[in-house]
């Protein structure tokens, strides 16, 4: 599998001439390869808006190295690199420059030299991959948060990004909107094999990716698939994180005695064990 983006040793620290301020991202690595969906979770704190500059080359490393693309993130290079990740942030109205949907999601094209009539191609298309082509023209206030961001994403798309980073670009929905980006990046993966990396503090939308990067004061305190990382449970309530609501209701259910035959992260495994374990004939 290609390597995409990796981070070998990467220590930053916001104030290098003061040694008792501790790091905020403290010897952390790991490896986002071609197709992948990782998620980066943690608490208030622990590191992960940093990580997200690091990788966007706003900030640089005191020590370790980042590559994209198996090119180190150098000033030098930072703009080649930067155009091949794709990025949609938290806010969707922060993010919106065009009058128009259409007009938003071709800024990044034109800025970028690309030829009118590749423009339109490239715009419908990233539109329809996020299922917004019939929006083209409406503004973006009419839109709903979900529906912003699912442009922001077309917007990222456009530019035919390696990566795309969503950093916490669900936290400011309403439920359904968080679960509009969601099927969107979902189904993204599967038409065109997408590789993401989301930051993110939703551990419902951490579920979804094939790895989890748990961080805590800076450092990677667990690296492994979701199944792996739940399976730490008090663990992570401790260091401050929410488990999945499945996964708290299968708790109380056995703590009450119910019959289940295993741990369930989803709502829909945890109906279907309630139901073999307890009604089916
Ligand atoms: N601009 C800054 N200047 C100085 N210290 C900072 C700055 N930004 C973050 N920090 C510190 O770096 C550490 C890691 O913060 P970071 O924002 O990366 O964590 P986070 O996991 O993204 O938190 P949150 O979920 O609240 O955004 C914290 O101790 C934080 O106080």
């Amino acid at each position: 599998m290609d390597e995409i983006l990796s981070l070998d040793h990467v220590t930053f620290t916001y104030s290098p001439d003061e040694p008792d301020i501790k790091n905020a991202v403290e010897d952390v690595s790991f490896t986002v390869n071609e197709g992948e969906w990782i998620a980066i979770v943690g608490h208030n704190g622990s590191g992960k808006s940093t990580i997200a500059r690091l990788m966007n080359g706003l900030l640089f490393p005191q020590q370790g190295t980042i590559k994209v693309l198996n090119q180190s993130l150098t000033e030098e290079n930072l703009w080649d690199i930067r155009s091949q990740m794709g990025m949609v942030f938290q806010n969707p109205d922060n993010q919106f420059v065009g009058a128009t949907v259409q007009d938003d999601v071709a800024f990044a094209l034109e800025n970028n030299g690309i030829p009118y009539e590749e423009m339109v191609k490239r715009v419908h298309e990233a539109l329809k991959q996020v299922k917004m082509d019939q929006f083209l023209n409406h503004e973006p206030q009419h839109l709903s948060g979900g529906q912003k961001q699912r442009v922001a994403i077309a917007g990222a798309l456009a530019l035919k990004p390696k990566l795309l980073i969503l950093d916490e670009a669900t936290s400011m929905l309403d439920p359904q909107g968080r679960a509009e980006v969601l099927a969107t990046v979902q189904a993204l993966r599967e038409e065109t094999g997408l590789t993401v990396l989301s930051i993110t503090h939703d551990l419902e939308e951490a579920i979804l990716a094939d790895r989890m990067l748990f961080m805590n004061g800076g450092k990677k305190f667990a690296e492994g698939t979701p199944s792996e990382i739940f399976a730490l449970g008090d663990q992570l309530v401790e260091l401050g994180l929410d488990l999945p609501f499945a996964m708290k209701l299968t708790k109380l259910l056995k703590q009450n005695g119910v019959k289940l035959l295993g741990e369930h992260m989803t709502e829909e495994e945890l109906v279907n064990d309630l139901w073999t374990s307890n009604f089916k004939k």
